[in-house]
């Protein structure tokens, strides 16, 4: 079963069709240049480029930005944030998870953080926050009726560094629904350390 069918099990109506993955938009080296992306993101982290080095650099990837800028497609039909054979459904901006389990229980993800997410020591605050953000969306989706859900606030305690370079575990579930409201729990651990824990408040919308 695909993470969109199991997420797709506890609701009386389909998924919003932006919401429904699929593996095959892009092509099969779509994953592989995701990861380039990626790259490119986390080595612009560790360089002090003299100025000659910077605007060579600058040029490179100005041509690959035109290239990429001419075969631009609408939103709805990118393979960016569908793919959901990819980690982050191939969506460079998220921070690259693998969901593990999907269900009524919540979700369960894999999550990498890397060199571009490093804040000072360790993975900057904001970006597990987005994390936490995005899982809440594949736990909220499979819980409301119909429609998906917004994020109202999301609260974030950062309990101790979170590394990056290495597998961590985040779990995120709805723990009540009253109405339109969905209010969510997630934590994040490096092996047994407690990492950070999150609290939500998700409200239910019709699709757009
Ligand atoms: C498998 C595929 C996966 C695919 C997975 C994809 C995952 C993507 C996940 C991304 C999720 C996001 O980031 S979403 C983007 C970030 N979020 C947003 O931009 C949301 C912007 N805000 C809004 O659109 C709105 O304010 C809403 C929808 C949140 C609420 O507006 P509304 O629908 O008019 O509802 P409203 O009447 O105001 O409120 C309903 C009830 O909620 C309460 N309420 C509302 N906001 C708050 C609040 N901040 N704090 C406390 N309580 C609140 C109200 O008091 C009320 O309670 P009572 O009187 O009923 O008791």
């Amino acid at each position: 079963m695909t993470s969109t069918q199991q997420a797709d099990a506890g609701r009386t109506s389909e998924l919003p069709k932006w919401a429904r993955g699929n593996s095959h938009r892009g092509g099969p080296g779509f994953g592989e240049l995701i990861e380039q992306v990626r790259s490119v993101m986390d080595a612009s982290r560790f360089i002090a480029p003299g100025d000659d080095v910077a605007r060579e650099l600058t040029a490179d990837l100005s041509r690959i930005v035109e290239r990429m800028q001419a075969i631009a497609v609408p939103v709805d039909d990118a393979a960016a944030d569908s793919r959901e054979d990819l980690p982050a459904r191939g969506n460079p901006s998220l921070p690259p998870f693998e969901i593990i389990d999907l269900g009524s229980e919540g979700v369960v993800a894999e999550i990498v953080f890397r060199a571009f997410h490093l804040g000072r020591l360790s993975a900057h605050g904001g970006n597990i926050s987005l994390l936490f953000d995005e899982l809440a969306g594949y736990a909220t989706m499979h819980r409301v009726t119909s429609g998906f859900a917004r994020t109202a606030f999301l609260k974030v305690d950062y309990r101790s560094l979170t590394p990056i370079d290495r597998p961590l575990r985040a779990r995120v579930w709805v723990e009540e629904i009253d109405g339109r409201k969905l209010h969510v729990l997630g934590t994040l651990h490096d092996g047994d350390r407690l990492c950070a824990d999150m609290t939500a408040l998700f409200i239910q919308v019709p699709d757009a």
